[in-house]
Parts: C-alpha cells; structure tokens; sequence
C-alpha cells in the first residue's frame, strides 16, 4: 500500500490530523494507495513556504537560471520516465500505450516549451516628448505574479497539471498544487523530480483532498494566494471564481464543453473516421476536447454511422499493459455511474442505440473495474440531455444535416464553447465556420493537434483567459511599465 503525502516546503509531510482517503485503481477497484488530506493547516504551510521562496533563492535566480532548472526538470520527468507512466497508469487505468505516448512525454515537454517563450519574449518600450520638452522613455516589465494555486483534474493529471506549472515557474512564480483526489500521484512523484534537479525548497508545494471544507476550498480561499489556475468542472470554475472574488484575484479557467464535430460530404473519409474515433472515444471519452455532437451532412450520414460503429466495437477494454488493450475504464466507479444515466436517460429519451449503451463483459479479474462501453446515438433531438449536457464519457450522438447554416446554428446552441472539429475538403467553407463557431479553438479535418505556442482556452461557459506560449505570461505575469523622464 502506497502512502501519498503532501509535498511542503521540500519535504514530505503526512495528515497533521491523520485523515486519509483511498486511493483507488479504476481496472479493478482494488485499494492502492492512502492519501493523507491536507488541512487548513498544512495549506497554510504549503502557502507560506510558497510565498518564503519567492522571497529567497527562487525569487533572485536569473531568466537564464530558472530556465536550465526548467530543463533539467524535462529532463528527469524523461529520466524517469516509467515510474511517471506507472503512476498515471494506476491511477487512471489509461492503456499503456496513450500513457506513454501523451501524458508524459507532454509532461515533460510542458517545462521545456516555456523555456523559449520566457527567453524570447519582450516588452513594448515608448519614447515621448515630456511638456516642459525634456524626454521620457515608458518600457513594460513583467515580474512574477507570486504565489499561484494550481487547481487540477484527473483526466489527463500530470499533462494538465504541468501544462500550469511550467509556465508559471518560467515566469518567476511559486505553486501550491491540488491535484484531484482521484489522481495523486504524479504530482506528488514531481517533487522528487524537483528536489533531484535542485529547485529550491517551496516553490513547488503539493496539498491532498477534496474540493469543499477540504484542501480546494483553503487554497483558493487562501488570502496569501496571488492568482488561481483551474482546470475541471465549470460549476467548481463557478465556486473558484467566487473564492477568486475574495481579495480580487485573477483566475484562469479551462473548464467543462460539449464539443461538436461537422463532417460534410466531401470530407476525406478515412482520415475523418480515423479522427472521430480518437475525439469521440480516447481516454474513455475523457478529454475535455472530446466529441459528443457529430453532425453529418445527409449524403454520408449512413456510412459514417456505420464505419464510426465498426471502430467503436473494436475498441477492446482491458488490462492497460496488454498489447490489444484500446481503452481504459472511465476514472472511478461514481463517474462510471454518471456516464450510465446517460446511457439510461438517451433511452428514455427515445435514442436509437446504434453501439453500446451499458458495461462490457470483463473477465473476472477486472469485473470490479469502473467500465463503460464505446456508445453511439441516433434519432434525438436536439433538446435531448445528451446532446445539451457534458458526459466526459466515450459516447456520442449523430446527427444528420442539410445546409451550413442549419449545421452553424445547432453547434452554437450550447452553453459551453471549447472545440469543434471540421471534417471538408472545402477549404474556404471550414474557414468560414472557423470564424462563426463560438469556440477557443477550431480544427479542420483534425482533432487535438496541439502547437503549444498557441492560445488554449475556451469561450462561453467552458473558461476566462488563455493559457499557451506568450498568452500563459498574460496570466503568470503583472505587466507593469516604467516610466523614465530625463
Ligand atoms: N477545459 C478543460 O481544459 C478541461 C476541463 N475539464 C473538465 O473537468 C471535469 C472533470 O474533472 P473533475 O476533476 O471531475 O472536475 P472537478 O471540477 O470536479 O474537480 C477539479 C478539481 O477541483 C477541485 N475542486 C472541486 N471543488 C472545489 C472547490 N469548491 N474549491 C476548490 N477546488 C475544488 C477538485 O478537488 C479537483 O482537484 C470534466 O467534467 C470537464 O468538464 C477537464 C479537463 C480539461
Ligand atoms: O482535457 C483537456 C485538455 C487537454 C489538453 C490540453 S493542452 O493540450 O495542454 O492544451 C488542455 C486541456
């Protein structure tokens, strides 16, 4: 049984009230781990060391001395590279393969891409005539925002989580994390990598636990916390806000979307069906970028239903170690049963079961395991709960279309505005979309293709503010200007 301990001040402490959780393997449902819950007054401690090495070694490093530290810690996340693949995968049951292919070669490179962005980017400088005719030169100055809570989800936790650290560290500042209670454990891995490489004591801090009366709500209630960075729920993003409002923080939200997918009757077929079977079922559907609205214009509705339902069958659930294993379970067994209402409520709802709708066979061993099967809809209106709600589940509706503007309408009817994904070899109409979609991020004839340069974030209720290259400084940076009369 593993002990996962908060990471203070450079040091591992335990509960000081002796509270632990679970922590629990998705495959199986079997116990793996202890987490020790931080309390108030361990994120006191977490937020005061934070604020101590600001103050310190940390806070008078050089751009170029926190930048070689930024690539020695890629290089010891590579280093270490199984012990990082073996945590995420037990904490998430996530096949071996998208584990070692995604999350944690993007760990690794989320601290080496700021290191150019923090070295290349400048200020805007201007020189003015003064009214008694002297001189004055205005030049901007970034500095550190100070102490950042890094809120986190369990998707994709040490991506997701990194995605936050690497830019805010680059910058100048310190962290306290609050890794999701269902993931612990590559964060709590990074402090290790963080003491071998040598990043003073405090500027990376790890608190356990929940998000109300526990951990979440005492850091980001914290008074001594500068800034919050969240990536989850957009009812949590809601209550974060509202802690945010408390001293009149900044936040940056990525929160919750219910993606839609537009594939017209030109698309490249092969390379659509090879990319919808990504957005709709990678990560058992749970990527805030997923599909779960397809529309398919009327010519090709019928092939697409069926070439999507044929890839969806074959994708095996299983043991993450094995060679044929396609897709993992759904995080844990509480999200497993949020994803079977759904299942439940689109029958009721009148839905066309096209694939799944329920749990798979699994062999015994794993029959504890939190399992979904890849589901496909058809026939719903556009009222129905699954085509309005985020599941975060492997699942998707299809639904046929006749015109661009009928297609434009139905994708903007969302609350949520994260990502759509365009399938046409019609370059000026997926453009045209591009720019009428209510989204952060459009893709044409792809899916999650990432230039990690780019702005990331979402419109409408799926965030505030864009993290990525230069627009992550907006966020882990105050801009201030100075100006020099002489
Ligand atoms: N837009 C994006 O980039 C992404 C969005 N998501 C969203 O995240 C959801 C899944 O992640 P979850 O971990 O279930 O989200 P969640 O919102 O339940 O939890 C996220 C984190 O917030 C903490 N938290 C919960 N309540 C809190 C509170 N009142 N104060 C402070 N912290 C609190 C949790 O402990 C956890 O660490 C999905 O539904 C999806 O919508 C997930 C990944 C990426
Ligand atoms: O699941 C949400 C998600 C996935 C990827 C990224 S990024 O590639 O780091 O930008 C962000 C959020």
């Amino acid at each position: 049984m593993k002990d996962f301990l908060n990471f203070i001040n450079g040091v591992y402490v335990p509960s000081s009230a002796g509270k632990t959780f679970d922590n629990i393997n998705p495959v199986n449902g079997q116990v793996i781990g202890r987490v020790h819950e931080a309390g108030r007054a361990e994120v006191d401690a977490a937020v005061a060391a934070a604020r101590a090495a600001l103050k310190g070694d940390w806070g008078r490093l050089s751009v170029v001395e926190r930048c070689k530290l930024l690539d020695a810690l890629a290089l010891e996340i590579n280093r270490r590279f199984d012990d990082f693949l073996q945590a995420e995968i037990a904490d998430t049951g996530k096949p071996h393969a998208l584990a070692s292919h995604l999350d944690i070669p993007r760990g690794a490179a989320n601290f080496q891409i700021f290191i150019d962005t923090i070295k290349s980017t400048s200020t805007e400088a201007f020189n003015m005539r003064t009214p008694d005719g002297k001189t004055a030169l205005s030049y901007g100055v970034r500095v550190p925002r100070g102490v950042i809570a890094v809120v986190c989800p369990w998707n994709l936790p040490l991506l997701l989580m990194t995605w936050k650290v690497g830019p805010a560290l680059a910058c100048g500042n310190t962290v306290v994390v609050k890794p999701s209670e269902e993931t612990p454990a590559t964060a709590t891995l990074l402090g290790e990598v963080m003491n071998a490489v040598g990043v003073p004591k405090g500027v990376y801090n790890v608190v356990h636990g929940f998000g109300p009366d526990s951990a979440g709500e005492f850091l980001t209630r914290h008074p001594d916390v500068d800034g919050i960075t969240f990536t989850g729920e957009t009812r949590t993003g809601e209550a974060i806000m509202k802690a945010a409002a408390e001293g009149v923080r900044p936040v940056s939200l990525e929160m919750g979307g219910k993606n839609a997918a537009v594939v017209f009757a030109d698309c490249d077929l092969q390379v659509t069906i090879d990319t919808l079977t990504r957005s709709c079922f990678e990560n058992t559907g749970q990527v805030c970028l997923g599909t779960e609205r397809v529309y398919v214009e009327r010519p090709i509705f019928d092939q697409v239903v069926a070439a999507l339902k044929e890839r969806a069958e074959a994708m095996k659930p299983g043991d993450p170690y094995a060679k044929d294993t396609k897709i993992g379970p759904a995080i844990s067994q509480e999200h497993q049963a949020k994803i079977l209402s759904y299942y439940d409520k689109a029958r009721e709802e009148g839905a066309t079961v096209v694939t799944g709708g329920g749990v798979p066979d699994m062999p015994d061993e794993l029959k504890g395991g939190a399992w979904v099967q890849p589901t496909i809809w058809t026939g719903l209106p556009e009222t129905a709960s699954v085509i309005t709600e985020e599941i975060f589940g492997p699942c998707c509706h299809i639904s046929p279309f006749d015109s661009e503007d009928e297609v434009l309408a139905k994708v903007n009817n969302n609350r949520y505005g994260l990502a759509t994904a365009v399938f046409t070899q019609d370059i000026a109409r997926a453009n045209r979309l591009a720019q009428q979609i209510e989204v952060g991020l459009c893709w044409i004839n792809a899916w999650f293709l990432r230039d990690l340069r780019t702005p990331f974030g979402g419109s409408k209720q799926s965030g505030i503010g864009r993290e990525g290259g230069v627009h992550s400084l907006e966020f882990y940076t105050e801009l201030r200007n100075v100006m020099v009369k002489f």
